[in-house]
């Protein structure tokens, strides 16, 4: 998709799947200034000049990618709003990763570090904040090398969508949650299993909020993790 084939309100001008929804799809989830919707604008644009050639998201959620995924992504931000240093964690094309750093631009002290493994999606969102001006940097490195030699100072805020099982999650965010950080994950509705099966492993304070996307999903919000002992041992 080239940039004239996307309009000032970023939806492509037909082909491919169909019409694109809007920046009308946040009013339910969050009301954001005029400079935070520019931004997000110029973020959905070159996600979908680079869709084609980069698969950066899933095909059939393009028609609804201001609700399923940028409306979906304003949701940590929400959940800790004093949060101005953070890391999430499998970014992909930014979800939340970059929408967290665009809400957060005009913040002092605000930074979002986005940790990505895939060099090509870690190429996109470098381009991504470079574009909205979004504060952020791209580590483009496997999650557990990163938490195991992180040397770029405490952060307040984990968060992580669509990555992996809570009781992975809790794992690769301990690190930082050991520090005092809080953690926010998407989840979807298998979220009482994955919080049962976590809960074997890993004590923790869990703060649970419906997604204002989808009423069978949570957003978990987890503090003071630990990890129990057990027979088999202890996580790796
Ligand atoms: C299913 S995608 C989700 C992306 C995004 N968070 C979203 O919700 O759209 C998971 C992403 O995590 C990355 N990833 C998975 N395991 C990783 C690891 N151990 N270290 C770094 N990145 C990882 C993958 O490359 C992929 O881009």
């Amino acid at each position: 998709m080239t940039r004239q084939d996307v309009t000032q309100h970023g939806r492509p001008r037909g082909g491919g799947r169909g019409p694109v929804d809007g920046p009308e799809a946040l009013a339910g989830v969050a009301s954001v200034s005029r400079e935070t919707a520019e931004r997000l604008r110029i973020y959905v644009d070159l996600l979908l000049r680079w869709q084609p050639a980069q698969n950066l998201i899933a095909p059939s959620t393009i028609p609804e990618i201001w609700r399923r995924h940028v409306a979906d992504s304003l949701q940590p931000h929400l959940c800790l709003p004093e949060a101005r240093r953070w890391v999430d964690l499998g970014s992909g094309a930014g979800f939340p990763g970059v929408v967290t750093a665009i809400l957060l631009a005009d913040k002092p002290g605000a930074h979002v570090y986005l940790v990505e493994s895939n060099q090509r999606k870690a190429a996109f969102l470098r381009t991504a904040l470079r574009e909205t001006g979004a504060p952020g940097t791209v580590l483009a490195q496997r999650i557990e090398s990163v938490a195991e030699r992180w040397s770029h100072g405490p952060v307040d805020a984990v968060s992580a969508r669509a990555l992996a099982p809570l009781v992975d999650l809790c794992r690769y965010s301990r690190a930082f949650l050991a520090q005092g950080a809080v953690a926010v994950f998407h989840k979807g509705r298998e979220f009482r299993r994955e919080i049962d099966e976590a809960s074997h492993t890993w004590s923790f304070d869990l703060v649970e909020k419906v997604s204002l996307i989808d009423p069978d999903s949570r957003m978990l919000i987890l503090s003071n993790l630990a990890v129990r002992s057990t027979e088999e041992g202890f996580p790796e």
